[in-house]
């Protein structure tokens, strides 16, 4: 027996579905801050201790594992040790990479990236954004990241609008992250990526983790697979930095930590 009990309605009919009927479910994760605990510099970014364990358990015994993530694919992979998990599918930057079986397909980066990066640290200088302000590159997007300066919140109050107004400007979208404003390319989302994979596998059940303000799309999507007739789980996993996606949830567990211990008791009931 299970000491994981959602909540909602909804949420215990997809959990229930996804023990009687794994090989028809999908489970899709978020990295960071989902797989991943959150770390000062996101290079050292590396996955929870027993993730790779518990993902290879359950690969075997569901319809499919994927991560959908705002990192770059590859980068995913590589701080997850990823690439030991059978039949892995990442789909990164929000949905516009896609990584399977070492194989990554990547589309240009529209021209707006290159016009905020050659911008961006001269109007980060502008702004007088304190020390500790860091730029994360990742080719299709740029990051700007406070969590290292003495004031997160308040260098996140001050970059908002200037960093809205300049993505604007290049005709990219902004998303606001934990302790980072992301400039990145619209019309892709987690929901719209992961629709797409659970339409593609004929995904029976979906379950999707998250913690961060990006993932409440793909909470979204997750709602609307079940107005579909697709059962669905939403788990959240919990921080007091970000309140919004335990406000949705089917489930709220404890940070990675809690993703891990809830995906081993799942590989329990599922006898793997
Ligand atoms: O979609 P995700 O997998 O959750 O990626 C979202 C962003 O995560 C990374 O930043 C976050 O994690 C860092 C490492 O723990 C942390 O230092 C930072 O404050 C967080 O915002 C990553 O750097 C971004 O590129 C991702 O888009």
């Amino acid at each position: 027996m299970t000491p994981y009990r959602p909540t909602t309605a909804d949420g215990r009919a997809a959990l229930d579905r996804i023990q009687s009927e794994p090989g028809r479910a999908l489970l899709a994760f978020d990295f960071d801050g989902t797989l991943a605990p959150i770390v000062p510099d996101p290079r050292d970014s590396r996955a929870h201790p027993g993730v790779v364990p518990a993902l290879r358990a359950l690969a075997d015994r569901v319809r499919a594992v994927a991560v959908v993530t705002g990192r770059p694919a590859a980068v995913a992979v590589e701080y997850g040790g990823l690439d030991a998990v059978p039949g892995l599918t990442v789909l990164g930057q929000y949905g516009r990479e896609r990584w399977e079986d070492g194989r990554l397909a990547v589309p240009d980066p529209p021209p707006g990236v290159a016009r905020v990066r050659a911008a961006l640290p001269g109007v980060l200088k502008r702004l007088g954004a304190p020390d500790g302000t860091w730029i994360e590159d990742k080719n299709h997007a740029l990051a700007v990241h406070t969590r290292r300066t003495a004031d997160p919140d308040g260098a996140l109050d001050l970059l908002g609008a200037p960093l809205a107004d300049l993505a604007e400007r290049a005709g990219l979208a902004v998303e606001p992250g934990r302790m980072v404003i992301e400039l990145r390319p619209p019309g892709m989302d987690k929901g719209v990526a992961l629709t797409g994979l659970a339409g593609a596998l004929g995904a029976e059940t979906v379950l999707f983790a998250g913690d961060d303000l990006g993932d409440l799309a793909a909470f979204d999507a997750v709602e609307r697979l079940r107005a579909d007739g697709v059962p669905g789980l939403k788990l959240c996993s919990g921080s007091a930095e970000v309140v919004e996606l335990a406000a949705r949830a089917d489930l709220v567990v404890d940070g990675p930590a809690g993703v891990v211990a809830f995906l081993e008791d799942l590989a329990r009931t599922l006898g793997v």
